[in-house]
Parts: structure tokens; C-alpha cells; sequence
């Protein structure tokens, strides 16, 4: 047998015995169906860049931690051009800052202490350049293959919470935002602009999770107001066992979009930086979500679409999305 085949044989009945007990403890949160034994690698594609260690964890967990994986220099390149989007020294077009609910209406909040995330940053070429950098890309390739998108691009600035813990993320599935398939070629690479643990509010993950459905997704029913499209899934168990994912400067989280992940209230007094990317592989394809759960935030994007740039009724969430999206790798099929 080849080396390759050695080693996926070792990966696959790894997977077949140790799926029972991650599954063991996610029958109550979700509709998993548990009868799956792998006949091959459902998530990840061995091309020799992950370690064995490495996609059984994704197989099993729906997510991988890389250290230091970015550089300082870059992350400091990153936070400087935010700077300067926040003091409004450069327009990106497309770009949309957000502010947290809570200091929106506040005329005394300026700069970046305003600013909660920067959504689409696609455009801004000096931030782009994390989308594009060779060590992401080598990772991002082990899970959509060889053709990649960047469909979706973030920075997020979560802020000190003012008291009414709208600096929580409510857990969700990031695929509740997406009308294309399939899942498992689509993953967000999440990097840390600084060291995030619990106090600041870190990444809170439900390893396994990966392996359920898409849920139902819905505001949060929280008294101190909830960020615009900030859905949560609607019947989320604070009981479950969670994850907090603790990390540096540099490090990288590749993780799976079904992944059920959200993040606490950020109680320092410092903003928690991190830059993301969704990646999909340029062989999937759109789908239409009307009837389905994803209906809310389609028409909530739609809506967006038509107030911010002035959108009419004819572009659908699918083509929101295909305007977005930037091949960064191979060949763009059918995105
Ligand atoms: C053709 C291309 C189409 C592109 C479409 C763009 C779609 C973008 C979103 C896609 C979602 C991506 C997937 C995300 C993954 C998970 C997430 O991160 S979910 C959270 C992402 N959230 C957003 O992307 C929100 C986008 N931001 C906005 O929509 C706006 O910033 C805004 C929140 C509507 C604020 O608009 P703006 O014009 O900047 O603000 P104001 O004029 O000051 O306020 C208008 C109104 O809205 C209230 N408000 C302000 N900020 C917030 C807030 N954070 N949450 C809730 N409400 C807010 C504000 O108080 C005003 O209210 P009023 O009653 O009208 O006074
Ligand atoms: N009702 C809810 N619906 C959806 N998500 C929720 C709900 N309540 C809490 N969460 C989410 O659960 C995650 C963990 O929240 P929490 O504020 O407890 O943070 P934490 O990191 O566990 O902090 P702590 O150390 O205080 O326990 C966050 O993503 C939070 O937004
Ligand atoms: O950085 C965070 O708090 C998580 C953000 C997130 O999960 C998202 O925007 O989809
Ligand atoms: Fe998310
Ligand atoms: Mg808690």
C-alpha cells in the first residue's frame, strides 16, 4: 500500500472507533444522525499539509488551531489600516462599520471606540492581503480544494462591554448567512489580532457540532438589546459542553461553517481585535433559501442591499454574495 493510503487506512478507523463518544455527547443538543462510518474523509482532503493528529481532530471537532500562524508584522499592518479606516483617512468601497447597538445612538463615541466590526473589506487591499496570505491559503486548500473563494471578509473590534452585554456574539452556525453548498467545502480561517481569552471574550466552540444540521437561527431573546444580524440558534442549551478557544497573537482557527461557536462579553477595558475570512471552494454553487431557515436573514440582507447601495428587488441573497466574493486561488466555476 502507498504511503498515502497508509495513512488515511490509520485516519479512518482512528475516526470509526473514536466517533461514538463525541457523538455520545451531542445527541441532546441536535438532529445528528449517528450511523455514519467513514469510508473516506468527509471534511478534510489529505494533501500532506495537515498532520494525522490534525484531520482527525477537524473530522472529529469541526475546527483546527494553528499558532502562530501569522506574522506580527502583518497583524500590525492590519490594525494600522483600521486605524486609518476609522479615522475615515481612507473610503473603501462596499465596506460597511458597524457599531455596537448600545453606543450607536451616542453622539460622544468616535473613532475606533465606535467601531464593533468592519464588514467587507474585500475591496481595501492592504487588509485583503490576509485573505490572500500563502500559509492561510495552504490550510484553506485542505478543506475546499484546490479552487478558493473569499466570500466573506471581517475584522472584528469587539468592545469593552458597555453593561448591557450586547458585546456577546450569540452562538450560530456561520452557514445560516450562506446560500451555497456544499458545507463541508467552506471554511472561515479566524486569527487573532491579539491574545483572546475568556475575560475578553474569545471564540466558545461545541466541538462535534459540525456534524448536525442547520438550525433554525433567530434573534436572541437578551433584555440589553442584540446587534443587528446577530442571530443565535433558536433553541441553544447554555448547558452544553463548550469550548473556549485561548489564543495568541498570530494564532488560527480554521473551522467548519456548521460549527456552533459565538463568543462571551468582552469584560476588560480593551478592544479584542481578530481578522477573518470565509473561504469556499469556486466549485460550489448557489441555492435558493426561500421556505427554508435561512429565509429571515436573506430578507434582513436583501433589505440591507437595497437601503445601502440602493438594490432592487431583483437581486436575490444569492447575487449579495456572488458580488462579494473574490477568487483568490485556481478557477472560479460556479460561484
Ligand atoms: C450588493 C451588495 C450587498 C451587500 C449587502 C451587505 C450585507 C452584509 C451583511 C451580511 C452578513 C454577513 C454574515 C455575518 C456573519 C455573522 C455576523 O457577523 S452577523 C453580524 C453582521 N452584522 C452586520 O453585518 C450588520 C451590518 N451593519 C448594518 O447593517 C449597519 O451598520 C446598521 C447596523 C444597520 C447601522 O446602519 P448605519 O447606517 O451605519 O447606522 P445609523 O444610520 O447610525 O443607524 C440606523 C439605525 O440602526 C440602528 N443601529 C445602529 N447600529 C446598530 C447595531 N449594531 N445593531 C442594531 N441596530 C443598530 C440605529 O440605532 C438606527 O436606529 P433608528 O431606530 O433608525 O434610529
Ligand atoms: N441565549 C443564548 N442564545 C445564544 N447564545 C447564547 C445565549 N446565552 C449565551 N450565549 C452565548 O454563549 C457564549 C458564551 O457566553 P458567556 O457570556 O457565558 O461567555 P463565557 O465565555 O462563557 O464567559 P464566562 O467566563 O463568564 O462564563 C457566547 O457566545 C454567548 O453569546
Ligand atoms: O469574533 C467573534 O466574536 C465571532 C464572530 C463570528 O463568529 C461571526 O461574525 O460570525
Ligand atoms: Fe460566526
Ligand atoms: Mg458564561
Amino acid at each position: 500500500m502507498s504511503r498515502a493510503a497508509d495513512r488515511l487506512k490509520v485516519v479512518l478507523n482512528h475516526l470509526d472507533r473514536s466517533h461514538d463518544a463525541v457523538r455520545a455527547s451531542f445527541t441532546s443538543a441536535q438532529n445528528v444522525s449517528y450511523h455514519h462510518h467513514p469510508q473516506s474523509l468527509q471534511y478534510t482532503f489529505d494533501t500532506d499539509v495537515l498532520t494525522q493528529e490534525q484531520i482527525i481532530a477537524y473530522e472529529e471537532n469541526g475546527f483546527i488551531l494553528i499558532r502562530n500562524l501569522v506574522s506580527e508584522e502583518d497583524i500590525d499592518r492590519f490594525k494600522n489600516e483600521f486605524e486609518r479606516i476609522c479615522k475615515r483617512e481612507v473610503k473603501v468601497p462596499g465596506l460597511t462599520v458597524m457599531k455596537d447597538v448600545s453606543i450607536a445612538k451616542s453622539e460622544f463615541v468616535e473613532g475606533e471606540k465606535a467601531v464593533t466590526k468592519l464588514q467587507d473589506y474585500q475591496e481595501d487591499p492592504e487588509l485583503f492581503r490576509y485573505c490572500v496570505l500563502p500559509q492561510i491559503l495552504k490550510y484553506v486548500e485542505c478543506f475546499t480544494g484546490p479552487n478558493i473563494m473569499a466570500m466573506h471578509t471581517m475584522l472584528i473590534n469587539k468592545p469593552p462591554d458597555t453593561g448591557k452585554k450586547t458585546s456577546r456574539h450569540p452562538m450560530h452556525q456561520d452557514l445560516h448567512y450562506f446560500p451555497f453548498r456544499p458545507a463541508d467545502r467552506i471554511v472561515c480561517s479566524w486569527t487573532a489580532m491579539e491574545k483572546v481569552h475568556r475575560e475578553n471574550g474569545c471564540l466558545v466552540v461545541l466541538p462535534g457540532s459540525h456534524r448536525g444540521s442547520l438550525q433554525e437561527h433567530d434573534y436572541p431573546e437578551w433584555e440589553g438589546g442584540v446587534n443587528k444580524m446577530y442571530h443565535g440558534v433558536r433553541n441553544y442549551d447554555p448547558n452544553h459542553p463548550r469550548v473556549h478557544l485561548e489564543m495568541e497573537k498570530g494564532d488560527t482557527v480554521f473551522f467548519h461553517p456548521l460549527l456552533i461557536h459565538g463568543s462571551g462579553m468582552n469584560q476588560t477595558n480593551g478592544f479584542r481585535k481578530a481578522i477573518s475570512c470565509h473561504y469556499a471552494s469556486g466549485d460550489c454553487y448557489y441555492i435558493d433559501v426561500n421556505g427554508t431557515t435561512q429565509e429571515n436573514i436573506s430578507n434582513e440582507v436583501k433589505d440591507l442591499a437595497s437601503r445601502k447601495f440602493g438594490a432592487d428587488d431583483s437581486v436575490t441573497f444569492a447575487d449579495t454574495w456572488a458580488i462579494r466574493g473574490r477568487l483568490v486561488q485556481g478557477d472560479r466555476i460556479s460561484m
